[in-house]
């Protein structure tokens, strides 16, 4: 049984994951309450990938969401660095390269791809799990093509700060409570409950990706902050 801690050390992030790869959409439906759905959905409008357009989906996971970015004609590649997550979702989907999904290995510090391939680049649920923040972020913006989008989902906090708190020491208790009767890993989703408290409000992820180099930066509340949507540009 393994868990990352907050230092985030790569391979511990990348066991971490394997380890409960094999039942990780069906928890995220079970702690969510099918609010992830609706999450995706947001992720995908916000995207909003054309026909003719190359986007990724880094720290794609077992790419349950990879696939609608594709249903107006986009392709798209799947990228993680748990191999445990790719092989459960090429799996699922029949294959690596499957309707307009590739599977790619690759680490979001080193991103296996040229300086400007992606029309748009996006990245749900997985940069709170990288070790180096600013460097992914910079590392996102070389692969994105002049003139390109990035979206990130990720949890956050609640603007109303003692909501938030005792929403955060819900989640404590809560999370690794029911992982316990879902999974052999309760500890993986104790770190998920330490890892959304470490995580940077809005703002200040907003000021992050724009040291990256990002541009046009906003976001947008989901679940009353409890997952933000941050959206940004590539102008130079
Ligand atoms: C919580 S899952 C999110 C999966 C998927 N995006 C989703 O929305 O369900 C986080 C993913 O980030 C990946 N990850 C964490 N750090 C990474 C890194 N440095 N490079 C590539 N993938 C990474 C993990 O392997 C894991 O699959």
């Amino acid at each position: 049984m393994t868990r990352a801690e907050l230092d985030k050390q790569p391979r511990d992030v990348a066991a971490m994951f394997d380890d409960i790869a094999g039942r990780y959409d069906l928890m995220n439906d079970v702690l969510s309450l099918g609010q992830d759905r609706i999450w995706r959905r947001a992720v995908v409008n916000a995207v909003e990938a054309y026909s003719g357009e190359l986007v990724l989906d880094l720290a794609a996971g077992t790419g349950t969401s990879s696939e609608s970015f594709t249903v107006k004609g986009a392709r798209v590649i799947a990228c993680d660095f748990s191999l445990g997550m790719l092989q459960v979702g090429a799996r699922r989907r029949g294959g690596a390269s499957r309707r307009g999904v590739t599977v790619v290995a690759g680490d979001a510090l080193r991103l296996p791809f040229a300086d400007e391939t992606f029309d748009a680049v996006t990245i749900s649920f997985g940069l709170r799990n990288v070790n180096d923040v600013d460097r992914a972020l910079r590392e996102l913006l070389r692969v994105t093509k002049v003139g390109g989008r990035i979206v990130i989902c990720e949890f956050s906090h609640i603007p109303v700060r003692p909501l938030d708190r005792i929403y955060g020491a819900g989640l404590k208790v809560a999370l690794p409570l029911v992982a316990r009767c879902f999974t052999g890993n309760p500890g993986a989703y104790a770190y998920l409950s330490e890892s959304i408290a470490d995580w940077p409000n809005q703002p200040v992820l907003a000021r992050r990706m724009q040291a990256a180099g990002w541009s046009d930066v906003a976001w947008r509340n989901l679940t009353l902050g409890a997952v933000a949507l941050h959206r940004g540009r590539r102008l130079a």
